[in-house]
């Protein structure tokens, strides 16, 4: 695969790419969705993040994605404060990450190509340096064929490929996915699991929300379970 997270040149060991100590986070009606989240992914980690239906987890990522900030407690990314940093250095933190949504946020007046190519254009890159990076990745999602299809025109399953190969198609130091396979069959599933387990072997730090808690377990990546507004399992 020729996409690659992009790495540090210095020698040093690499920071936690996570760490988050203590984090509380709740909405005006549910407060107190998270109370004490304690949790480190480290640089190169593969962890897969499960829990009942309201437990947060959606909630978790969004305090990652920077698109909520924790009321109480330290979130650390990239070894650098992220929680209680400045707005403007907010896109620095985001442009390290590939994100995959829930709801895909997919742009229905472009084509999946211009979807998936989209996080390289807004970076400056020129079209001949990416397109064949975003055409070996919608192939490799199995989107080959359909380049020049428009949101509207695919499956809810197409969709969520397509959101995926957008979140990895820059090589981001850090994937976080909201549920990236709850669309697409058993056999979509697996391909995209092998996805993520080639861009974890790559060296990006991968993870998963999901319910899918048999896909987790034959991930063989760490698995963290959040209940009751605390995470447990892994290194935290
Ligand atoms: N924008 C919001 N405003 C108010 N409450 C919210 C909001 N988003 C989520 N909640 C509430 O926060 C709690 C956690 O929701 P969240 O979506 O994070 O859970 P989840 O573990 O991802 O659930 P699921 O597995 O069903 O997707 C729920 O009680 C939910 O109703």
């Amino acid at each position: 695969m020729s996409v690659q997270p992009r790495r540090a040149a210095e020698t040093a060991p690499a920071p936690d790419t996570v760490r988050l100590g203590g984090v509380g986070f709740g909405y005006a009606e549910t407060p107190d969705v998270l109370r004490d989240v304690n949790l480190i992914l480290p640089a190169g980690s593969f962890h897969f993040l499960t829990g009942p239906s309201g437990a947060g987890k959606s909630t978790l990522l969004k305090l990652l994605t920077l698109a909520e900030r924790p009321v109480a407690g330290s979130l650390e990314l990239f070894g650098e404060d992220a929680g209680s940093a400045p707005r403007s250095a907010l896109p620095a933190f985001r442009r390290r990450m590939g994100v995959v949504f829930q709801d895909f946020r997919l742009l229905d007046h472009l084509t999946a190509f211009d979807n998936a190519a989209l996080p390289l254009r807004l970076s400056g890159a020129k079209l001949d340096s990416y397109s064949a990076d975003v055409e070996e990745m919608l192939d490799w999602v199995g989107l080959g064929s359909k380049l020049d299809a428009r949101p509207p025109a695919l499956s809810g399953g197409e969709k969520q490929r397509l959101a995926i190969a957008r979140a990895v198609v820059t090589g981001p130091e850090l994937i976080v996915a909201d549920e990236p396979t709850g669309s697409v069959d058993a056999v979509m599933g697996e391909r995209l699991l092998k996805l993520f387990q080639t861009l974890n072997k790559l060296g990006t730090t991968i993870l998963i929300a999901s319910h899918d808690e048999s896909l987790a377990e034959r991930s063989g990546a760490t698995l963290l379970r959040l209940e009751n507004g605390r995470v447990t399992g892994g290194a935290a």
